[in-house]
């Protein structure tokens, strides 16, 4: 492990990552591999997770082939040197932000997602400039396979590494050290992996999970609201991270809403769910068992038929559900949606501040107001009004959590900053050291008086005559500098020098 980190090291060193016609030639190689291997991706993806081909390419592929175009799109501005606004004593000099690459990222992803988890990041690392080592999740190993193929036949085959292994292995990853490590996966994970970073003072981005809820206002479409819930719910069988995990409403709504998903239901997957090539699987049997232990006490309003032998469980709803049970506990991450009710808006707000901050949040109601005041006082990773899962789609946003669900962002931009550092670079010239020499000890009130007048540039409404003179100095310094180098340091002098005498008389 330690000699293959090394490697992947030794190739980032090597600089070959940095060039821009570099980064964009690996990211259309990447597009490339999608779309030549797209039916490998898809079998494999389907076989994981017993979703269908079309499924697969519209939640996973198209995704990842969109940040690749939007990538090299905006690359090239997103790599340049920004300028950046200066003080009076850099005001000669050369000032900018040059975002630059971190060095060996590590990427571990979850198998809910297998592909789009592991890729989406990884295009952002590319985008960067890095290196990177993937340890895709051991639990969907046939995707895990099939991208430790085909990514050496693509790309750079020692600057972008896959690992597959499962726990044993990760640990071992995890010994090592990176310039930053970005796990997707549950909580308890997440705190591993950053004691394991700790060690090496390794930033983290932790994509994790929580119980994101939705809250239906009465004010509201039902049957709309019902089909919006119903896809987000049950897509992947529920084993999405931004799922909704249950419903706050009004006690009256419930029945109507049993009623308006079951018709739903009917209406996505038909009569016969088993049949439907649009409903998955549960991932393995540990996560079957422990879904089917979240019924336990509960009053199944919808659904609560299961299949061992193919780890189905059908579309369920639970009513009535007391908050303090088991399904209130823990992320459900299956096909089951409690609803809790609550007496109003507000109790809904108490509810969500009482628990740990989700990593998504959904309010449905025709009251724009309500909306507002419930994203004002609550805090979740992100928030979609008036439909779920979406705000996943819009890679201007930064996508991540906040408090237990996660910390960091990535998609579009954010990925590109988030395996960047933004590194400031002040060029100055080894002239002029008569402005310089005001820093230098042995310290006075004049040096003093001279740094407050560069740096702090408090000036009031009676200085506003200074403020011009300043001005129209500069501009006759950027003038002078332009034809006469020598004139200029002469009158810069002279106007600075004029400058503070005015200055200090007005002080006293
Ligand atoms: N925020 C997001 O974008 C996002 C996306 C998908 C899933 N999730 C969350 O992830 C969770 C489901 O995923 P999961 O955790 O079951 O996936 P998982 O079991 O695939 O684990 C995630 C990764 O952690 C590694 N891992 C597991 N145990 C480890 C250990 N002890 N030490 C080191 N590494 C270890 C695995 O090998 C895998 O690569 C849910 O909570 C879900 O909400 C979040
Ligand atoms: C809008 C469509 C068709 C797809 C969205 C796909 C989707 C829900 C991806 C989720 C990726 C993700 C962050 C999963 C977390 O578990």
């Amino acid at each position: 492990m330690e000699r293959e980190v090394q490697r992947v090291r030794q190739a980032f060193l090597s600089g070959r990552s940095r060039p821009l016609r570099f980064r964009l030639q690996q990211l259309e190689a990447l597009r490339r591999m999608v779309q030549e291997r797209e039916k490998d991706i898809l079998a494999a993806i389907a076989a994981d997770l017993c979703k269908s081909e079309l499924n697969a390419y519209s939640q996973e592929v198209i995704t990842v082939l969109g940040e690749i175009d939007f990538m090299l799109e905006n690359l090239p501005e997103w790599v340049t040197a920004k300028p950046v606004k200066k003080n009076l004593l850099t005001m000669m000099d050369e000032a900018y932000i040059q975002p630059q690459p971190l060095g060996v990222v590590l990427i571990i992803g979850a198998w809910n997602y297998p592909f789009v988890l592991i890729i989406q990041p990884l295009i952002g690392a590319i985008a960067a400039g890095n290196a990177v080592i993937i340890k895709p999740s051991e639990l969907s190993e046939n995707t895990a396979k099939i991208v430790a193929k085909l990514l050496p036949q693509y790309l750079d085959q020692d600057l972008y590494v896959v690992i597959n292994g499962g726990v044993e292995e990760t640990t071992e990853l995890l010994k090592q050290r990176f310039d930053h490590i970005f796990y997707t996966g549950n909580t308890a994970v997440g705190k591993i992996v950053m004691e394991a970073a700790a060690k090496h003072l390794t930033p983290v981005t932790l994509e994790l999970g929580g119980k994101s809820p939705c809250y239906i206002d009465k004010d509201c479409d039902l049957d709309i609201v019902c089909r919006r819930i119903t896809w987000g719910k049950y897509m992947n069988c529920g084993q999405t991270c931004i799922a909704p995990d249950y419903i706050l409403c009004e006690a009256s709504l419930q029945s109507q809403i049993v009623w308006k998903i079951k018709e739903t239901v009917k209406e996505f997957y038909g009569e016969n769910i088993k049949e439907s090539p649009d409903y998955e699987r549960i991932i393995n049997l540990r996560h079957f068992k422990r879904i089917l232990s979240l019924l336990e006490g509960q009053k199944i309003a919808l659904g609560g038929e299961t299949d061992e032998a193919t780890r189905y469980i059908a579309p369920t709803v639970l009513t009535d559900v007391d908050p303090k049970t088991k399904v209130m506990q823990e992320e459900i991450f299956g096909p089951v949606l409690p609803i809790v009710p609550v007496k109003n808006v507000d109790e809904a707000i108490d509810f969500i501040n009482e628990r740990e901050k989700p990593l998504a949040l959904y309010v449905f109601s025709h009251n724009h107001k309500l909306i507002k005041r419930m994203i004002d006082e609550t805090s979740s990773g992100g928030v979609t009004g008036n439909d779920v899962i979406m705000h996943f789609t819009l890679n201007s946003f930064p996508f991540g959590g906040v408090g237990s669900s996660g910390m960091g962002a990535y998609h579009g931009k954010h990925s590109f900053d988030t395996f960047s550092h933004q590194r400031p670079c002040l060029l100055k010239s080894l002239k002029r050291e008569g402005a310089n020499k005001l820093r230098y000890p042995p310290n006075s009130q004049s040096k003093v008086d001279w740094g407050k007048f560069f740096l702090l540039r408090r000036f009031n409404k009676e200085k506003l005559g200074l403020l011009v003179f300043t001005f129209l100095g500069i501009v006759a310094a950027v003038l002078v500098k332009k034809y006469q180098a020598v004139l200029r340091r002469k009158a810069l002098l002279i106007f600075l020098v004029v400058h503070r005498l005015r200055w200090s008389s007005k002080q006293r």
